[in-house]
Parts: structure tokens; sequence; C-alpha cells
């Protein structure tokens, strides 16, 4: 059976399902915006876990009901544990999202993301450098975001064209919305509809907080304000999920 397109019912579908479960979301995650992730998840619904240490990182994965992957901040013993918790997500059929931030700066870092994606991530995000760099990704579910979001798998090619610029003036809105689809992930099986639905639940948050903002300090505090309580009301309002068929 194909997957049919998402919708803005079916977002506000997933996010209800997210309140409802409380999926347990890992995050080896950059040091820069390890709080405002988990804050991200916990506002969703989520209950984000941290840990970075090598002697728990299996039971951690192996409890987790999704996990996410990011490469803000790396060194050698970042890498050992990212790649066993790759290797665990892999064999247990976790779902996971690879965020490789700033492969465009250092080879080494292009070459790590693609020795990842050889375990199989569920979705490859990142910003417009990042992904032309990254280029295809035949067996994922492969997501550019920026003013619009491109998200495509095999079959579906889909924007969402909601969200704010000054998202884009807040440090890691890219990483925190790793966390969040994979909370999405978490209860929803078909991830290109997971993805879809984070983003624009994210998107349309940022675009009801911006108008108690006064500036990207003011707006950040509004985002996850609103984001806690977001109805499906304003998701079927305001989300603009677009795709050719329709
Ligand atoms: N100009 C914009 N207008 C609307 N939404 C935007 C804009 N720029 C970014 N976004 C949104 O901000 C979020 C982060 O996207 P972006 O491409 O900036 O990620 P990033 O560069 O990886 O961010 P970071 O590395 O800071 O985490 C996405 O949800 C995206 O839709
Ligand atoms: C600024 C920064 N540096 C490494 S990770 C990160 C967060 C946004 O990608
Ligand atoms: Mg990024």
């Amino acid at each position: 059976m194909t997957n049919g397109f998402p919708t803005a019912a079916k977002a506000a579908e997933i996010l209800e399902r997210v309140r409802q479960t409380r999926p347990r979301v890992h995050c080896l995650m950059n040091t820069v915006v390890q709080k405002f992730t988990a804050d991200g998840i916990t506002v969703v619904g989520g209950i984000p876990s941290m840990t970075t240490s090598l002697e728990e990182i299996g039971a951690f994965v192996t409890k987790a009901d999704a996990l996410t992957i990011n490469l803000g901040t790396l060194d050698a013993d970042r890498r050992k544990v990212i790649r066993f918790a790759a290797e665990i997500a892999r064999a247990a059929g976790k779902p996971w999202i690879l965020d490789p931030v700033h492969c465009d700066y250092s080879p080494s870092r292009l070459a790590f993301a693609r020795e990842l994606i050889a375990f199989r991530p569920t979705i490859v995000r990142g910003n417009s450098a990042e992904m032309n760099l990254i280029g295809d990704v035949p067996n994922a579910v492969r997501i550019e975001t920026g003013p619009v979001d491109h998200l495509r798998d095999a079959t579906r090619d889909i924007r969402i064209v909601n969200g704010h610029p000054w998202m884009a003036k807040v440090t890691g809105t890219g990483c925190l919305s790793g966390g969040v689809i994979a909370a999405f992930m978490a209860v929803e099986k078909d991830a290109l509809t997971a993805a879809a639905a984070a983003l624009a639940v994210t998107g349309v948050s940022a675009e009801l907080a911006a108008r108690h903002a006064k500036g990207p300090g003011t707006f950040e505090a509004a985002f996850l304000d609103v984001l806690s309580e977001i109805s499906g009301e304003d998701i079927i309002n305001h989300a603009r999920i677009e795709h050719e068929q329709g």
C-alpha cells in the first residue's frame, strides 16, 4: 500500500497522540542547545533524555521510543557514542533522525555523516548548505529546512510553508525540530507524515508566537509557550502543507 499525503488534520491528530502517549526521546545533542531541545520535546508532550555516556547509551537507546543524533559539537568520545547508538537503533529498528550540523564546515564531519547514513537513519534533516552536500538519501526521508521546508521520500515530495524569520535568529530551532520530529516518529510509523506534522506544528507555533514577541529573545520564550498549548484547531486553520497532487 502506498502512503497518502499528510494533511493538517493528520498533524493535529499526531500531536494529540504525542500528548497522550508521552514518548521517550533520547537525544545525542550538541552542547549548545541541549536545554532548548529538551524543552521543545517536553512542551509537545514527550520525555527527553540526554546522556552521552558510553556506559549508559545502550540502555537509554533501548528504552527510548525514538532517537535524535546531532553532530553540532563533535569530539572523539562523542563519535564513539554516536556510532554505538546508531548501531543499536538500527539493530532494534528504532526510528532515528540524523542532523548533520556543520558538515559543510569540515570534510571529516561530512565523512562521519556519510558513515552514519550507512546505519540507515529514518530521516536526515539539515539546512540547505548541509543538505546540498549530503545529496540524496535513498532509504530515508530527506528534509531540507529553511524559509520553506522540503521533505521527500521514495514516492512523495512535499513542502511546509509555515514558520517565521525569527526562527533563524534563535540558535537551535533546527536542532529542536530534530527532537520534535523524533517524538512524532515515535507515535507515527509513516516518517514523512510524522516529520511534516512536526514541522507544521512548530512552524504554526512560531507564527502565533511572533504576534506576542518583540524580537528573537521574547520570541524564544513565546514559541515554547505556544508549542505547549497549541490547539488542533490552530493547526488546521494555519498549517500549509503543500504538494503537486493538490
Ligand atoms: N526565514 C524563515 N522563515 C520561516 N521559517 C524559517 C525561516 N528560517 C528558518 N525557518 C524555520 O526554522 C527551523 C530551522 O530551520 P533552519 O534551516 O534555520 O535550521 P538550522 O540552520 O539547522 O538551524 P540551527 O542549526 O540553528 O538549529 C525550521 O523549522 C524552518 O522551517
Ligand atoms: C551554533 C552551534 N554550533 C554548534 S551546534 C550549534 C547549534 C545550531 O546548529
Ligand atoms: Mg542545524
